[in-house]
């Protein structure tokens, strides 16, 4: 019975470094992820003179309620969206010229909600090229706080970028929410403000977040659900059983809910308190699905969906197309080179059950492509990958780790 350590959890880790960058006093985190990502989040922090002291499976944070500890500094944001959407707000709360660039795929992901809220809020904050988009300059002084509309109807890191710069203004924050999508991850987000000591109050759209900072603590990192979902993808593809250790009932990632998609396919699965285990049964039923809450997990269904006796539709995932490729697009031409039959529409895929050959998979740099495909891998010889390199973004150890389980799943 496979168990598989899985790496910590992305969004927990940047979530992490940022409130431990802003809390008073010093932060441990343990089981921090290691990875393009968190590392380039990391570095972020420390060109804006915060203190990351990295030892392996333990990372700690010299917090600075103030803000950057120097007054001008050049921030490369790698590829990473936590990184460009959650350091500008935490730059503002300080005193200085902070500017922030990113990779050419991330300058072209959308900002604006985020950088016009900010303004609202009394941030003088400047697109260096065009208007919502990385390059981008925050002369900051400080954050008045007050009230703000976001539509965070294509990212909701816009929110939690707001909330968890709530706390550091001087008024705190009002934020009514318009429209929101992955709204577990800002769950995620609350439940990590109030480890940090602070209370989020919620009344249906509108978010109030009281000014006050956030207390140091000793913060303990799950292991990442949405990199979990290739592994379980696996065991339900397979026959197979795959265990993963710390993420259970308690979890706070929305993701893990991936495993009841491949429950109702046919697989069986079992959340318990502090593990989580999917079981294949030679049954994979279509299924039409909805999955704007957890849409990280779109291509690993995409992934699998051929095996299924029948189609698979993945609805309202419009905002696959801003993340690291226009992944509804680089599903379907993949999953058409394979030799599937698939449609897209502007939100939506779906994939009829076929027979798939191997191919070179087009990758467009983005690891969940690599990752998904992987696990179609596991029945289809041949294919290969025109950057498997690109899953350092998340999982550096990614194809080694999947290598070993594919040698302890039924052939
Ligand atoms: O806040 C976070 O940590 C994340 C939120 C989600 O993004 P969107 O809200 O842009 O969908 C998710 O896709 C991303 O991988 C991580
Ligand atoms: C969309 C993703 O990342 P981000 O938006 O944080 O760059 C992802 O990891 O799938």
């Amino acid at each position: 019975m496979p168990v598989v350590d899985i790496p910590g959890s992305k969004s927990l880790t940047a979530r992490a470094l940022f409130l431990a960058a802003a809390a008073d006093g010093v932060t441990t985190l343990l089981r921090p992820l290691r990875s393009d990502d968190t590392e380039g989040f990391a570095e972020g922090l420390t060109r804006l003179g915060y203190r990351v002291g990295r030892t392996p499976g333990t990372w700690q944070v010299d917090g600075r309620p103030q803000g950057p500890a120097v007054t001008e500094a050049d921030v490369h944001c790698r590829d990473g969206a936590t990184t460009a959407r959650f350091l500008p707000a935490l730059a503002a709360t300080g005193h200085g010229t902070y500017r922030f660039d990113a990779s050419a795929q991330m300058r072209r992901r959308p900002l604006l909600p985020l950088t016009r809220a900010l303004r609202d809020l009394g941030v003088d904050l400047r697109h260096e090229a065009a208007e919502g988009h990385h390059p981008l300059t925050v002369r900051a002084a400080g954050v008045e706080g007050g009230a703000v509309t976001l539509d965070a109807g294509q990212s909701s890191q816009y929110l939690t970028a707001l909330l968890l710069l709530g706390p550091l203004t001087r008024r705190g924050l009002r934020v009514t929410v318009t429209d929101l999508v992955s709204a577990p991850y800002v769950e995620i987000t609350i439940a990590m403000m109030r480890a940090f000591g602070v209370e989020v109050r919620r009344d249906g759209d509108v978010f109030v977040v009281p000014p006050g900072g956030y207390r140091a603590t000793t913060y303990a990192i799950e292991p990442d659900a949405s990199t979990a979902g290739y592994f379980f993808a696996a065991a339900a593809l397979t026959g197979g059983e795959v265990t993963v250790p710390g993420l259970g009932k308690g979890a706070l990632q929305g993701d893990l809910a991936f495993v009841d998609v491949l429950r109702r396919m046919g697989a069986r699965a079992e959340v318990a308190a502090d593990r989580t285990t999917v079981r294949g049964t030679g049954r994979l039923d279509g299924i039409t699905v909805n999955m704007r809450d957890i849409s990280d997990t779109m291509p690993t269904l995409a992934a699998l969906a051929p095996f299924a006796s029948g189609p698979v539709r993945i609805e309202d995932v419009a905002n696959t197309r801003v993340k690291e490729c226009d992944r509804l697009e680089a599903c379907a031409e993949n999953l058409r080179r394979l030799g599937v039959a698939v449609s897209t529409g502007p939100d939506w895929i779906e994939i009829r059950p076929g027979r798939p050959v191997g191919t070179d998979v087009k990758t467009y740099g983005d690891h969940r492509v690599v990752m998904s495909f992987a696990v179609t891998g596991l029945r289809v010889p041949g294919i290969t990958y025109d950057d498997p390199g690109c899953v350092r973004k998340t999982f550096p150890g990614f194809h080694e780790a999947f290598a070993e389980l594919r040698g302890r799943l039924p052939r």
